[in-house]
């Protein structure tokens, strides 16, 4: 996950290769509810790891149930519809498949056998309404305060007494989840009675209605209904543990990946696995969408395979009420289509994560779009020349996974202007329903151009920290290619190569079993890293890396670090050989004393002795060394920016550097500063 300020993405090309998806947000939380009121213990595979289910798990927790997790399974040992504690406060994130539900079930609990239980959430989830079935459940007779304001949670729900003989009547044109949120919970009243559920008004979402009721089936309780009007949930409905139940993967999540194989699916197709043309879940009808627009799907029972087929993108004018979360991945594909694109019947999107009708309008002018925007509609035209935008993403994860796709615009037959990169703001909104998107959608694209940042100077002058700190506050890889020759003089003292033998050492380096582990340097598989830093692998370095066949077998592996979204590489010919082509080139120093200095105070605070004016001789040996060699001598690039770091504590260098690179890319200042 990318826990930074903001991603920038550069220009995206070609797609392919396989994504697994992560399970789903609207089974999972279901699953775990109705194993949570079930009696026994209940196996969950493939169970989504992500905010939304970890405070339903938390509540689950807090309730009673016990948990454990072990890799692909989740075990929950249900509370049989007697929680362990009679008072709890919930705190819900911004999870509507957690507040909803647990309202209801908590609701009737607390009529049924007393309690007094809080549910609050983030403040989007106060703004988030729920009126309709705090209506409902008190009609039914259950004690329910809104303590903000009327009809939105903080919600304090204190006992009550169920009157069953009317049926309960809830409106369904908010959200489904109320409906849900119902059927899910009366179960827990049907001890003496059916129970009759009357929805009023137009039921939006439906397809999420026949999840909870093939879910709910799944535990043994089968819902008569009559139509999208009337439900009955039959008298001494049980919750039973099915015992195992699968996690299909996230279908809403699929579409971003449908998506990207209609717009970059060229040379070959994106697989999608985890989810295919036997899910339960309706946003598996994207996919009629995604073809309408021109995508080419293959499809198998848990699969997808989706390539380019139409384009540009074919124009549509869709109603888009049964996959209200899917249908945002439309609106940022109408940017590549051959006309204007209507998105109706999306008023429920005003009351998600954020406003997401303006917020998708908002974003989509920022790329220079021209968006229509109505009570409940959509109408985007295509886009010719894409701006480079900063995208706010409102703390909704589907902003900026949908955003995301605005990084294609250079393969927009015909686009005017340059190719642009596209930022994403508070990237970690993604955690609510796929911790990992950016990730996945990296290890599926081709780049157009890698950003570089490159970073040389001489020994001990704070490259690597500098390069590692940058690194971090960008989101890039690091490369520390000085680590790469330490490796190499490790390596050839072990296997008794001499460090005046060029060929040697060149074939040594082109059969290095090498991986790296976070910061962790392995080779053969042996963690190396603590070695490496030692003073003897530093010499051994500066003395082998004169070899100019030892230069060029290592050429090949460096340039493989250039990986999306970008990378800070430090050396001492980074900017000048191995990346000429880098977007900012910093040549660091620092006076002799100074690092000499910090390269003593770090040995000592390793307990490595070491004396400072030693230290010193051999670091201006080093420098002569590096600086005189024949190839790729230590220099910096003609176009290098110079930092003398002597006077400067890391943060402000750090600074520094993001602020020169901050004021070359097309945004403007980085939107939250540091
Ligand atoms: O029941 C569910 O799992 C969901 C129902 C939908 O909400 P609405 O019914 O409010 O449209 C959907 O947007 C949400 O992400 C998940
Ligand atoms: C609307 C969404 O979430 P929630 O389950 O919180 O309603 C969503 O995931 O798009």
């Amino acid at each position: 996950m990318y826990a930074i300020p903001s991603l920038d993405l550069p220009p995206l090309g070609h797609a392919a290769g396989t994504v697994r998806l992560p399970g789903s947000k609207s089974i999972s939380n279901r699953l775990l509810l109705l194993a949570g009121l079930s009696q026994g213990c209940t196996t969950l595979v493939d169970l989504l790891d992500s905010d939304d289910t970890r405070v339903m798990l938390d509540a689950l927790r807090a309730l009673g149930c016990r948990i454990e997790q072990d890799g692909r399974h989740t075990r929950i040992t249900g509370i049989a519809g007697h929680p362990a504690v009679d008072r709890a406060d919930l705190f819900l994130g911004n999870a509507g498949t957690a507040m909803r539900p647990l309202t209801a079930a908590l609701a009737v609990l607390a009529a049924e056998q007393g309690g007094d239980y809080v549910l609050r959430g983030v403040p989007r989830m106060h703004e988030r309404p729920i009126g309709d079935l705090v209506d409902a459940l008190r009609g039914l007779g259950c004690d329910i305060d809104c303590t903000g304001q009327e009809g939105y949670p903080p919600l304090r729900l204190r006992g009550g007494s169920l009157r069953l003989d009317q049926p309960v009547r809830v409106r369904g044109d908010v959200s489904s989840q109320f409906l849900t949120a119902l059927l899910m919970a009366l179960p827990l009243a049907t001890g003496q009675q059916p129970v009759h559920i009357e929805v009023q008004g137009e039921l939006i979402s439906k397809p999420y209605i026949e999840i909870t009721l093939n879910l709910l089936e799944r535990f043994g309780i089968r819902v008569e209904r009559q139509g999208w009007q009337r439900f009955t949930l039959p008298r001494g409905s049980r919750y039973q543990t099915p015992g195992e139940v699968h996690v299909e993967g996230d279908a809403s999540s699929a579409s971003y990946f449908i998506a990207l194989g209609a717009l970059a699916g060229v040379e070959a197709p994106v697989r999608i696995e985890g989810v295919g043309s036997a899910s339960i879940q309706g946003d598996i009808r994207f996919v009629e969408a995604a073809e309408a627009m021109g995508a080419q799907v293959v499809s198998g029972p848990n699969w997808l395979e989706v390539r380019r087929g139409a384009w540009p993108l074919k124009a549509i004018d869709l109603d888009c009420n049964h996959i209200p979360d899917a249908a945002m991945t439309l609106a940022v594909m109408a940017l590549y289509a051959d006309g204007p694109c209507t998105l109706r019947n999306i008023a429920s999107w005003r009351v998600k994560e954020t406003d997401r009708i303006a917020a998708m309008a908002i974003e989509l002018r920022k790329l220079g779009a021209e968006v229509e925007e109505g009570a409940d509609f959509l109408r985007v035209q295509p886009l010719r020349r894409f701006a480079a935008a900063s995208i706010h993403t409102y703390d909704d994860h589907r902003m900026a996974m949908c955003l995301s796709l605005a990084a294609f615009n250079a393969l927009r037959d015909g686009v005017e202007g340059p190719a642009v990169p596209v930022r994403i703001e508070d990237p970690k909104c993604v955690a609510k329903t796929f911790p990992d998107y950016f990730e996945a959608l990296f290890s599926v694209v081709r780049p157009l151009s890698v950003p570089v940042i490159t970073i040389d100077g001489p020994t001990a002058s704070g490259k690597g920290t500098l390069a590692a700190e940058v690194a971090a506050r960008l989101g890039y890889h690091t490369l520390d290619s000085g680590m790469l020759y330490r490796v190499v003089g490790l390596a050839a003292t072990r296997a008794g190569i001499a460090a005046s033998d060029e060929a040697g050492l060149a074939a040594l380096a082109s059969r290095l079993q090498l991986r790296f582990d976070g910061t962790r340097v392995l080779l053969a598989g042996e963690d190396v890293t603590d070695l490496l830093r030692e003073e003897g692998a530093g010499v051994m370095a500066s003395q082998i890396s004169v070899w100019p066949a030892l230069r060029t077998a290592l050429h090949d592996l460096q340039c493989g670090f250039r990986q999306l979204p970008g990378l800070v590489a430090d050396g001492r010919d980074m900017g000048t050989v191995i990346f000429p082509q880098a977007g900012l080139k910093v040549f660091l120093t620092a006076t002799p004393a100074a690092r000499a200095e910090r390269r003593y105070k770090q040995l000592i605070s390793k307990g490595i002795p070491a004396k400072l004016d030693d230290l010193r001789q051999d670091l201006e040996a080093r420098d002569a060394r590096d600086k005189g060699r024949a190839t790729a001598p230590l220099k910096p690039a003609g176009d290098a920016i110079l930092l003398d770091n002597s006077g400067l504590d890391v943060d402000a260098s750090v600074q520094r550097v993001i602020d020169w690179w901050s004021e070359r890319q097309p945004f403007g200042h980085r939107a939250e500063g540091r």
